[in-house]
């Protein structure tokens, strides 16, 4: 039998597939496969999920693993802000390490254990970088822009500014008002620009942005691959930068940034270091079940619920009790 792990981090859910445990690592075939069938909320166990994160060896010098970021509909996407704390987690208790880095698609990034962001929740802090607002690193067409920085795009919403940065995934970023956040427009937007369109041709992630005070946000995220999350790192990281560059008033560079969102809460630090920007994202990184399965299952994509052992953990009554405390995340 082959252990997954249902996690998430601000709610943002994935299952965790350690290949190098495996017999024989599941072909791209079988990962996408498997991601579609798990994934599915119908389908899938445990009520789905927004992606899987695949582990593998990584060959780099001091690098602990590699991950591997898989979206609910199997596309792979180059980075996972919230998945990334949850296998840094995974890998730091499977070697005894807190301080490391891990292999991602573009580049290797730190990770570190951070004190219990609550009694029974643990954290880690992880880096977001690179970070590049070129048109040919997201990339965007058709726009007449080199690049969007609090732009006017009527194109997309009129009267409606957006920024577009890769960290390295895609992001779009538009700052609106707390009532606009439930408009019809948020959905029909990411739905556009993730579908056959003009101007993102590989998609985007699409970040709803409230401002509630100084270095204080919330962030809804449409995600490409996905849909509506609770919560995207990288979405919650590049909203954090744009507040910065863009209301210097209110968003610092070299503190805390708190980002309230649907899942709960996380906490941003911006850097520009030599001229580069870079991000530290430090929220939750929680397991919420073990799920015992065959391993053939996996590679034929099989995940009835019977034939799977599921063990719940404690820990998404403290991640609950944690949240409850939060002042409102809607
Ligand atoms: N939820 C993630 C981002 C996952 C990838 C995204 N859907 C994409 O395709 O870029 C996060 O926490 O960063």
């Amino acid at each position: 039998m082959t252990k997954l792990l249902k996690v998430h981090g601000s709610q943002n859910q994935f299952f965790i597939l350690d290949q190098t445990v495996l017999k024989q690592p599941l072909s791209d075939a079988e990962l996408k496969a498997l991601t579609i069938k798990l994934t599915d909320p119908e389908t899938g166990l445990l009520g789905g999920a927004d992606g899987v994160l695949a582990i593998s060896q990584s060959d780099h010098p001091g690098v602990l693993g590699k991950m591997r970021v898989i979206n609910a509909d199997g596309s792979e996407a180059s980075m996972c802000g919230n998945g990334l704390r949850t296998v840094a987690r995974y890998l730091s208790e499977k070697t005894g390490q807190d301080q490391f880095k891990v292999e991602t698609m573009y580049t290797d990034l730190q990770v570190r254990r951070q004190p219990d962001f609550a009694p029974g929740v643990p954290a880690m802090a992880v880096e977001i970088s690179p970070v590049k607002f070129a048109k040919e690193d997201l990339p965007f067409d058709n726009l007449g822009h080199e690049r969007l920085l609090d732009t006017l795009v009527p194109e997309f919403v009129p009267g409606w500014k957006f920024s577009a940065l890769a960290v390295p995934n895609p992001h779009l970023v538009t700052f609106i008002k707390q009532a606009e956040l439930t408009s019809p427009v948020l959905g029909e937007l990411g739905t556009y620009l993730n579908g056959t369109n003009p101007y993102f041709s590989d998609g985007v992630n699409v970040n709803y942005v409230v401002i509630r005070g100084e270095n204080e946000l919330f962030v809804r995220t449409f995600e490409r691959g996905v849909g509506f999350t609770n919560a995207c790192g990288t979405g919650m990281s590049a909203s954090s930068l744009v507040f910065a560059l863009t209301h210097p008033d209110l968003g610092h560079f070299n503190q805390p940034i708190t980002v309230f969102n649907p899942g709960g809460m996380v906490k941003t630090i911006l850097h520009n270091e030599d001229h580069k920007y870079w991000i530290e994202l430090i929220g939750n990184a929680t397991e919420t079940h073990e799920v015992e399965i065959a391993e053939a299952d996996l590679h034929h994509a099989r995940v009835d619920q019977n034939a799977a052992k599921i063990t719940e953990t404690s820990e998404q009554a403290a991640y609950m009790s944690f949240v409850d405390q939060l002042p409102a995340i809607r």
